[in-house]
């Protein structure tokens, strides 16, 4: 089976997990959101657990071979042959691991552009119960993805792989512009 990825890329708020909620309903891909599974492992009560949580609580990344393993599980469980990730890679050096274990790259991958100022209002508001969405460890994670977003954003779009979507605009409108890209010949029957 020869499986295929799309990149979900933005910065913490921009609407990642949202717009992967509306694709996979229409174009039947698997979401596999990282955060998500760290944030599983951590409740797991894995051996990893507590390092995961103290890095998660700073805004930190954590260590590559972590999420990899628990990417990689996660899709061989599904058997899917089309997977959306969302919040991996989160810097150069994720990237680089995921493609080296894996021995495979996005067909594309869809940035998801926010204004800081807009992020922040949403995080503070998305009432999930998480503890990094304070005002403390918002403003380390937007540290955090201004140092580390460029050089991946760059890897890609050197290869024409970057499609660039305002993500300020209302849900319904994102959303558009995300389906403009899959195309109709991807839509679910
Ligand atoms: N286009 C949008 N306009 C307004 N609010 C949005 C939009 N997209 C997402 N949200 C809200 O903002 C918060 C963060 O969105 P989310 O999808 O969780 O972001 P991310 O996965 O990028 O961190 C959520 O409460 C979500 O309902
Ligand atoms: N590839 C990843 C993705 C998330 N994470 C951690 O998980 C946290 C939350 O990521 P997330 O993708 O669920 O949420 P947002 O920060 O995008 O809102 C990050 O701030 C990191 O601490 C990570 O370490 N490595």
């Amino acid at each position: 089976m020869v499986i295929k990825y799309v990149i979900s890329y933005g910065g913490p708020g921009s609407g990642k997990g949202t717009q992967c909620a509306n694709i996979v309903q229409h174009f039947g891909y698997t979401h596999l959101s990282a955060g998500d599974l760290l944030r599983a492992e951590i409740k797991s009560g894995s051996e990893n657990g507590t390092m995961i949580q103290n890095m998660i609580k700073e805004g930190k990344i954590v260590p590559s071979e972590v999420t990899i393993k628990l990417l990689q599980r996660a899709m061989q469980e599904d058997g899917n042959d089309k997977f959306l990730i969302d919040g991996f890679p989160r810097n150069e050096e994720n990237r680089a691991a995921f493609e080296k274990v894996t021995g495979m790259e996005p067909a594309f991958v869809l940035f998801f552009d926010c204004p800081e100022e807009e992020m922040e209002k949403r995080l503070l508001s998305r009432n999930q119960g998480r503890e990094d969405d304070n005002i403390e460890t918002i403003r380390k994670r937007f540290k955090v993805f201004l140092e580390s977003s460029l050089p991946v954003i760059n890897h890609y779009d050197a290869k024409g792989k970057v499609r660039k979507i305002d993500a300020a605009r209302p849900i319904e409108e994102v959303f558009e512009s995300v389906k403009a890209i899959f195309g109709p010949k991807n839509e679910k029957s």
